[in-house]
């Protein structure tokens, strides 16, 4: 059963059009990696899908109603969403930004206080910290971690492994597939072989449009993918799955 879709969405923005007709429908379960090249879209699609951004035309649902009849707090309560630039107004404390996450969905998971979430997330020696004393990759699973703060049946992520360390990106790309067995999880990300290896569905995003959504074994062989990043992948089969090399322009 779809969750949340979109439904013939179009976004112009100051004269330009940065999705063009857009359908997409998401079920209530499953591990979504939304591929494409830089300025396809992709943010803009995800900005939909968690209600931060307005189409031009053209519709937003989660279940039979649409995504703007929804208050701030029902929807943050549904639909996590982990943007790709994240400032906080003030330059809180670790402990604060995840109670400040768990908050804005009206509070922590039954059961769980915000001490629970950061012992849950590895942040314990960092609660005490503020967001500007933070590296990259810590930013990134502080944010992460106020982002599931309330559980949210449905997870929005936007490269949220891009500023981390191949082992916590690993770690973080697993947590996400694996959240797809029983929720909804969407995760925009340019590393492909880790969206190939980890993720069921891959949504390729090209020029405002979706160019292809189809399982990670269809698109694999899919000559869209080389089309759409303008480059010729080799297509290699190892042991540990299934890896794209790029080497060189695109077949004419
Ligand atoms: N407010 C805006 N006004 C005009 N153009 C915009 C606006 N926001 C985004 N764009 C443009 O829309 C296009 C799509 O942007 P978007 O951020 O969705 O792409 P993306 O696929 O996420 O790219 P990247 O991989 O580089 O993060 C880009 O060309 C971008 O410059």
């Amino acid at each position: 059963m779809t969750t949340l879709a979109l439904h013939d969405v179009t976004v112009e923005r100051r004269g330009a059009r940065l999705l063009a007709g857009v359908s997409l429908a998401l079920p209530a379960t499953g591990a979504v990696a939304i591929v494409g090249p830089n300025g396809a879209g992709k943010s803009t699609l995800l900005r939909l899908l968690a209600g931060q951004a307005e189409p031009s035309s053209g519709m937003v649902r989660l279940g039979d109603t649409p995504l703007s009849a929804l208050r701030p707090r029902e929807r943050a309560r549904s639909i996590g969403y982990v943007p790709q630039h994240f400032a906080p107004h003030w330059n809180l404390s670790v402990t604060d930004l995840v109670r400040l996450g768990a908050e804005r969905g009206g509070g922590a998971v039954a059961g769980r206080s915000v001490a629970d979430v950061i012992a849950a997330h590895n942040l314990v020696t960092l609660c005490a910290r503020r967001w500007s004393a933070l590296s990259g990759g810590e930013r990134a699973r502080v944010l992460l971690a106020m982002v599931l703060a309330v559980d949210p049946p449905i997870l929005l992520a936007d490269e949220p492994g891009a500023s981390l360390d191949i082992r916590h990106r690993l770690a973080l790309v697993e947590t996400l597939a694996a959240r797809g067995r029983d929720r909804l999880c969407v995760v925009v990300m340019h590393d492909l072989d880790l969206a190939f290896r980890h993720f069921d569905r891959i949504v390729l995003v090209d020029r405002g449009r979706i160019v292809a959504d189809a399982t990670a074994d269809a698109l694999f062989e899919d000559p869209r993918l080389d089309a759409a990043f303008g480059v010729r992948f080799v297509r290699l089969a190892t042991e540990h799955g299934r890896l794209l090399q790029a080497a060189g322009a695109p077949p004419p």
